[in-house]
């Protein structure tokens, strides 16, 4: 059986990242850039498809876990330990932020007590399991002490490992068998560099775990955030920034691709994008806990990515801003579980999401009243956002594909529309208080017509909910978003009514799902005309983000204690080193889709803000 997602712990260096198992392998590494093809894709194969194994040696069938793990302190440095019959051992895995040096994954094994035999197994595979290297070794001494060194080349990339253990090949995987006793350590280290580029310099291994600790706990004591869920909020805070490019200040979405939405099924994606939704978001929740710099470098990236006509406005891009995400299927892969395709690219970057263009506005607005020093572009900020809103005016009547991306036909999803008047009233308000030029009759005139609009459409009197799209029956857990983003106070009759018809109808084992999947061709219509569901065969788990949205809701409508009774339960969901994919599956109780992801984070920071009191702006 392969890996449980929940057993896999993130480590990165903000250009990339890799997931580390319970038992010491690797099975997950793109370099040099998170979209970049694996060199490890285990993940989403088989060991032939490339995995860094470094554990107690086995004894026996099968492969140990590790009897604890956690990050050292407030880090993204993992630290595993088994205990054997021999000893206990300890190995600590982690990504030191990249500045101009070449990415490098350093492991360190540390005897704790006896004599631990170890072994380490590295099968490099690239382009996603599809290509063996050519494998060199390179003997010799060094001032820092690791003095054998391996080199895998294949096409344009290279991969070198230096330790102090000797290495051999066998089976295509390169070996190494050593010993540690306590007090005693070894290190292996495996950088990446361009294969026409001379040999990286040899990674001092020690000073890079000094300088990773020390990253991690300057960037950490900037937070802001002291409620009682600290813990929570800071694993949160870590990982995404762990998912923020450094280089340009893109954020993605998750760092994998195709880890399933349902287990054995269709549903898998590649997230390894900025998507300006889940970016603008992430954006709020690092405003809120005193994040400043990353927030200015994220709005600085968007200026760049959307420069030209808003017209092309994506609604995702690479984390450069590249605009050509094209979808593909890679048929060697079997997919995590079975679960094929595997994809690379998203198609949905193609898609009419009008939702996009509130988040945006909404995010530049916070930006604005958190203090965000306005810079030199920031009439380029301006310029953008009457552009966006220019665009959002001619087309805000438009169906689209809505927050999910459903890959079935347009509607007129209510979400989108109160989005749209997110958007109108966001400007609105900016443009007053700056006394900025612009039409702000013209934008409030909007934003009151939408208002009345999604009043009167997109609300069922009968079952005093409002509904996933004009004249639909059905339900979706985005218009657990109308009282947090002010569309309606809270205490308003039409947004009680609908958290409790979301509580009724779309709530499995007290978790939220999006919105009723429906498989394609069983015949059931929306109320509208068009087929239920999202145009994909198959169904998901419930969505983590929904139900913290949920959890968030009802401490916005008086039911506090509810609230935080259901923010623990999601809470207990997260992994060991408190992660979370963006589903969980109620039958299986696992997590399932792509990890750990941005878009279930984010959510547990707000919802942990509201429940403890503490402002949301
Ligand atoms: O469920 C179908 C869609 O699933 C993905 O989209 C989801 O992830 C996005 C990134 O976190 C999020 O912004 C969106 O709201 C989610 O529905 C996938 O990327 C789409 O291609 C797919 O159609």
């Amino acid at each position: 059986m392969a890996t449980l997602i929940e057993d896999y712990a993130l480590i990165g260096d903000m250009q990339t990242a890799a997931l580390v198992a319970r038992d010491g392998s690797v099975d997950w590494l793109c370099l040099p850039r998170f979209d970049s093809p694996a060199v490890f894709a285990g993940l989403l194969g088989t060991d032939d498809h490339g995995f860094w194994r470094l554990a107690p040696t086995a004894r026996g069938p099968g492969r140990t876990a590790a009897a604890r793990r956690r990050y050292r302190g407030d880090s993204l440095v993992l630290e595993s330990e088994w205990d054997t019959p021999e000893g206990t051992v300890r190995v600590i895995d982690f990504m030191p932020p990249r500045r101009h040096a070449a990415p490098c994954l350093v492991r360190i094994v540390e005897g704790v007590t006896g004599r631990v035999r170890m072994s380490s197994a590295l099968r490099m595979r690239f382009s996603y399991g599809r290509v063996v290297p050519w494998v060199r070794r390179e003997g010799g001494r060094c001032a820092g002490g690791l003095a054998d060194r391996t080199v895998a080349v294949a096409g344009p990339d290279s991969l070198w490992l230096d330790t102090e253990a000797e290495t051999y090949g066998s089976d295509l995987t390169t070996h190494a068998d050593f010993t540690v006793t306590a007090g005693r350590r070894v290190t292996l280290a495996l950088s990446w560099q361009p294969s026409h580029l001379a040999a990286p310099p040899r990674p001092d291994a020690h000073r890079l775990l000094c300088d990773t600790e020390r990253f991690w706990a300057d960037w950490i004591a900037q937070c802001s955030y002291t409620g009682r869920w600290r813990e929570a909020v800071v694993r949160s805070l870590i990982t995404l920034k762990a998912l923020t490019y450094a280089p340009t200040g893109g954020i993605v979405a998750a760092p994998t691709t195709s880890l399933p939405e349902e287990l054995g099924g269709v549903r898998n994606w590649d997230y390894r994008y900025t998507w300006l939704r889940d970016a603008a978001i992430t954006l709020g929740a690092l405003l809120r806990t005193g994040y400043r710099e990353e927030a200015r470098r994220w709005r600085e990236w968007l200026l760049r990515a959307v420069a030209g006509d808003a017209q092309n406005l994506q609604i995702m891009y690479g984390v450069a801003g590249e605009r050509e995400l094209a979808e593909s299927e890679l048929g060697w892969l079997p997919g995590y579980e079975g679960s094929r395709p595997v994809r690379i690219g998203n198609g949905a970057a193609d898609q009419l999401q009008l939702d996009v263009y509130g988040e945006v506005v909404d995010a530049l607005w916070l930006g604005q009243t958190s203090g965000l020093t306005p810079d030199v572009r920031d009439d380029s900020t301006h310029i953008l956002q009457m552009k966006l809103m220019n665009h959002l005016e001619a087309n805000w009547q438009e169906p689209d594909e809505g927050i999910w991306e459903v890959r079935g036909p347009r509607r007129h999803f209510t979400h989108s529309k109160v989005m749209t008047w997110v958007a109108a009233d966001r400007t609105v308000r900016r443009l007053s208080r700056l006394g900025l030029d612009g039409p702000v009759s013209r934008w409030r005139a909007l934003r009151d017509e939408v208002h009345r609009e999604v009043c009167a459409k997109g609300y069922d009197a009968d079952r005093n909910t409002f509904t996933q799209s004009y004249g639909s029956r059905e339900l979706d857990a985005s218009l657990l978003l109308i009282p947090q983003v002010g569309f309606l106070p809270p205490d308003d009759p039409r947004v009680i009514g609908t958290v409790e018809a979301v509580q009724r109808e779309l709530c499995e084992d007290g978790f939220v799902r999006r919105y009723p999947v429906a498989d394609e061709g069983d015949g059931l219509f929306d109320g509208t005309g068009l087929p239920a569901g999202d145009g994909l065969p198959g169904g998901e788990g419930v969505f983590l983000a929904c139900s913290f949205w949920l959890a968030h809701d009802l401490a916005l409508i008086g039911r506090p204690a509810e609230g935080r009774r259901l923010f623990e339960r999601l809470l207990a969901l997260r992994n060991d080193v408190g992660l979370l994919a963006e589903e969980w599956d109620t039958a299986r109780q696992r997590q399932v889709g792509n990890f750990p992801q941005a878009f279930s984070h984010v959510p547990l920071i707000d919802a942990a803000l509201r429940l403890g009191g503490q402002p949301v702006l």
